[in-house]
């Protein structure tokens, strides 16, 4: 009720809010009382109640009209990560988001809040429990996280209290829900394509997924919690589902709950991250001739084979972050969510 209360008659704008987590982002704005603006280079769905302003926000004067009379804006715009394209992630998470940070403070925005990631600080080794002060990677897992980092300092450091100018970083890890076109799709067409019977390494690495509609409410927590002088200004904070997970027995659980059967051998985590990365080398090395995107890459193999599960007692404590839906109850809904995905039984 109280969140209710402070949120009436505040206008806001998300950046990206035409992707799978500002969609979800839009519902609950919307729900909670906010006047919703969405800027994105795309427009993926129509609600009479939000005002859609198309553009890329690596254009300061396109982004102006969409942030006008707004107080908070949500930055959660970025090209997808399996793109893997230099240049396209430089621009638009780098040098965009520069743009989205003068249009904030041109257009009068009081509080910027950036979905930014966990694996801002991820090299590809375990990090357990690990906290908001683990540095920075210093040899990123691939270009889309050396621009998160890039973007994330970035949006930290333009905390100008004298200037009325808020900002800080929400830091999600392994999102997933209803609609995500990321991890249940790429799983399912792998596990179609029978490349789903390996379990890498030896199946106890615990790692966060977390389901987007507790993202959702760590994102409006920030946003309602970060004014002059609170604990929030320049700061970054792990949302999580706070209930890590092994990898496998999390992968295993979408499958068998959409008719597939989980993976049961093993292969050595070394042994499975030197294939990734002898094919991509070979795909490279083709990429003249023909475009073929991998189903494991390097990157996927550390993330399936190694613990990196963090810490949200930050979030706890300086916003009253709590997830609001139990990792149970979200596999459930994913599953329920994904029909179409799911393996008629023989
Ligand atoms: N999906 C995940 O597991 C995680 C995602 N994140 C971050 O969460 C945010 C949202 O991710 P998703 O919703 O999964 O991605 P998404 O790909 O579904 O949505 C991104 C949106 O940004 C828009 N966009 C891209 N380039 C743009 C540009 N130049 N100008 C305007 N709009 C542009 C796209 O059109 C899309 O609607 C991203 O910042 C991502 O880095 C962080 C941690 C985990
Ligand atoms: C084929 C299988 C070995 C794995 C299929 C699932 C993967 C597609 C996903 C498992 C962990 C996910 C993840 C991300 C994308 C999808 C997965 C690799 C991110 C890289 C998305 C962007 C981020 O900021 C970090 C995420 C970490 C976990």
């Amino acid at each position: 009720m109280a969140t209710r209360l402070r949120s009436v008659g505040k206008k806001c704008t998300v950046i990206g809010g035409s992707g799978f987590l500002g969609q979800h982002m839009v519902e609950q704005l919307l729900e909670k009382g906010y006047a919703v603006n969405v800027f994105d280079i795309q427009k993926r769905f129509e609600n009479d109640r939000v005002q859609f302003f198309l553009g890329d926000l690596c254009d300061k004067e396109a982004l102006l009209p969409a942030l006008q009379g707004v107080s908070v804006a949500f930055h959660c715009a970025s090209p997808a990560p399996s793109s893997d394209n230099r240049e396209l992630f430089y621009k638009v998470n780098f040098m965009g988001t520069k743009a989205v940070i003068e249009a904030c403070k041109e257009a009068g925005v009081q509080k910027l809040v950036l979905t930014s990631s966990a694996s801002v600080v991820f090299e590809g080794t375990d990090i357990k429990n690990g906290s908001e002060d683990l540095p920075y990677a210093k040899k990123p897992i691939d270009y889309y996280t050396e621009t998160k980092i890039l973007q994330e300092k970035e949006v930290l450091s333009a905390n100008d209290p004298c200037n009325n100018f808020f900002t800080t970083a929400i830091r999600p890890h392994g999102i997933f829900g209803p609609r995500d076109p990321q991890l249940v799709p790429i799983l399912i067409q792998a596990a179609k394509s029978g490349k789903m019977k390996f379990i890498i390494g030896d199946g106890k690495n615990l790692v966060d997924f977390t389901y987007v509609e507790n993202v959702v409410h760590g994102h409006i927590l920030a946003a309602e919690n970060l004014q002059k002088d609170s604990p929030l200004c320049g700061k970054a904070f792990h949302i999580t589902n706070d209930e890590p997970v092994p990898f496998w027995a999390f992968m295993s659980r979408i499958l068998t709950g959409l008719n597939y059967d989980p993976p049961k051998y093993h292969i050595p985590y070394w042994l499975a991250y030197y294939l990734a990365l002898f094919l991509s080398l070979v795909l490279w090395l083709l990429s003249p001739l023909v475009t073929i995107k991998p189903t494991f890459t390097p990157m996927r193999v550390a993330l399936a084979g190694t613990f990196h599960y963090y810490s949200c007692e930050r979030a706890k404590r300086d916003m009253g972050y709590k997830p609001v839906v139990s990792l149970d109850e979200a596999i459930d809904r994913t599953l329920q969510s994904y029909p179409h995905l799911r393996r008629a039984k023989a």
